[in-house]
């Protein structure tokens, strides 16, 4: 069968590839579609084609796998949260798992590398510590919303369809936050929807109301919303905080982030705190975290230990090591392994990052560890300090190739590298594996329903 652009298929779905979409082999070309799982037969139309592989988008599933699942949410055939509903968990971390093997195999070129079960997310709803959603003016309407000639093209809030800048469903219940979470989204959503002012155009950048950003503390069981808006308009605002503040006493923390920035990002140029303080607390192990709107923090909590348990694991630290920690964040990984250590030193990038960094050691009695703002490439060749034990967090870009020439000057006898992507995982690794053992691979799920893996490696000098 010859594959053309633009035609319409019956394929069926052999195998699961990079990125979770499905793979049809039609005499052997590979054509990746979205949104299938292995044992689907389907009608597809290709919308991409290469000279070795061809992109096509689904237009119906003729048979559905025996591996298909009844996904919990309503929108998971729609929304780009969450595509991997409909695929039992068993079933998701042994894809996850595969892909990591496989990655090392095929990016990497290291065939002998082990990789471990994928320890499981405790939870698998409700695990989303963070989550944050789009307003628009003319929503996007689902198949069955269609049909209600009730239902109109007004406002909404919600998550996108994926891979659109514009089309925002309207989310009544998101089943990966917690479920409070949804009730404070529909009080926000009533109190737009009865407001004088308009919610954002994503296409003529007109309007007030842009993003509801919610973040929770498993912990103290408190919550943080961030109100993003295009101007101030106080009254306006501070009556939602009271409305809210009201409803939910869980709500410790109303701010309001205010951007005329055209780009989708929630952070404001001024921030104002209408209620509460302008950060929610977080445990971590024994450690407590101030996270602030807009500071990064592991978006799953119980998972994020797990993850930083493997760190102490394969650091495994008397006390007596020096250890740099490349990408530190706000700290949570130079503060988690304190009191395993003489002293952890932190690079980070992002100054306001760095300013959590500092609070959060002060904030847990901490005085051995360090941080640095800039960027790694810069900033690593001038510390003096020579690491036992190194940690690398980059992010989903990896490393840069710079760095990873640094780190192999410097030479520590450890190094744990914990990453997002198996892709650049594999890449990093591949550089650095002649100068080190790659002992084991540890992938830990912090994000049931999607193909993303978060995964801890253990390198030990040669
Ligand atoms: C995956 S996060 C890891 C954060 C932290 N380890 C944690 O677990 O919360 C990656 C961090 O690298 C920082 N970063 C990205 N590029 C950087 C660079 N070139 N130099 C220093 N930091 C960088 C980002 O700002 C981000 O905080």
């Amino acid at each position: 069968m010859s594959i053309k652009k633009r035609k319409a298929y019956e394929l069926e779905i052999t195998d699961l590839a990079f990125g979770g979409r499905g793979l049809a082999k039609p005499d052997g070309f590979p054509v990746f579609i979205d949104r299938c799982i292995p044992g689907d037969v389907v009608f597809a139309k290709i919308t991409k084609k290469k000279k070795s592989w061809a992109e096509g988008k689904l237009i119906k599933i003729l048979q559905e796998s025996s591996l298909r699942k009844e996904g919990k949410c309503q929108y998971c055939n729609f929304c780009g949260g969450c595509k991997w509903q409909q695929i039992g968990y068993d079933l998701q971390l042994e894809y996850k798992k595969r892909h990591v093997t496989e990655s090392m195999q095929h990016i990497g070129g290291l065939k002998d590398v082990l990789v471990k079960d994928v320890i499981p997310s405790d939870n698998i709803y409700e695990y989303r510590n963070k989550m944050e959603f789009s307003c628009s003016s003319k929503r996007w309407l689902l198949p069955w919303e269609l049909e209600n000639e009730e239902i109109k093209k007004d406002f909404g809030i919600g998550l996108h369809v994926p891979g659109t800048f514009d089309k925002v469903i309207d989310i009544k219940r998101c089943e990966i936050m917690p479920d409070l979470g949804n009730q404070i989204l529909d009080d926000v959503r009533n109190f737009i929807k009865e407001s004088d002012l308009p919610a954002y155009n994503l296409r003529t950048h007109e309007g007030f109301w842009r993003f509801l950003m919610l973040r929770h503390s498993v912990a103290f069981d408190t919550w943080m919303v961030n109100i993003v808006t295009t101007f101030k308009q106080m009254d306006v605002v501070r009556d939602l905080a009271s409305v809210l503040t009201q409803n939910h006493p869980q709500i410790k923390s109303v701010m309001n982030n205010i951007t005329d920035a055209k780009s989708g990002v929630s952070i404001g140029k001024e921030e104002i705190c209408l209620y509460g303080k302008d950060h929610i607390k977080e445990r971590l192990g024994k450690f407590v975290f101030k996270i602030s709107p807009n500071s990064f923090f592991q978006t799953n909590t119980r998972s994020c230990e797990n993850l930083y348990a493997k760190v102490s694991e394969y650091a495994a630290l008397t006390g007596k090591e020096t250890v740099i920690d490349l990408y530190s964040g706000t700290g949570t990984i130079p503060i988690w392994l304190s009191d395993q250590a003489k002293m952890v030193y932190g690079i980070e990038i992002v100054k306001s990052a760095v300013v959590d960094a500092k609070l959060n050691a002060q904030l847990n009695g901490i005085e051995n560890c360090e941080f640095f703002e800039g960027d790694i490439k810069d900033v690593l060749p001038g510390l003096k300090q020579k690491p036992d034990v190194m940690i690398i967090d980059p992010p989903r870009v990896g490393m840069h190739k710079d760095v990873v020439q640094q780190v192999l000057y410097i030479s520590p006898e450890k190094i744990v590298y914990v990453s997002c992507n198996p892709a650049t995982l594999a890449r990093d690794l591949e550089m650095l594996a002649p100068e080190y053992d790659i002992k084991e691979i540890q992938p830990v799920d912090m994000f049931p329903h999607t193909y993303h893996i978060e995964s801890v490696a253990l390198l030990l000098k040669k």
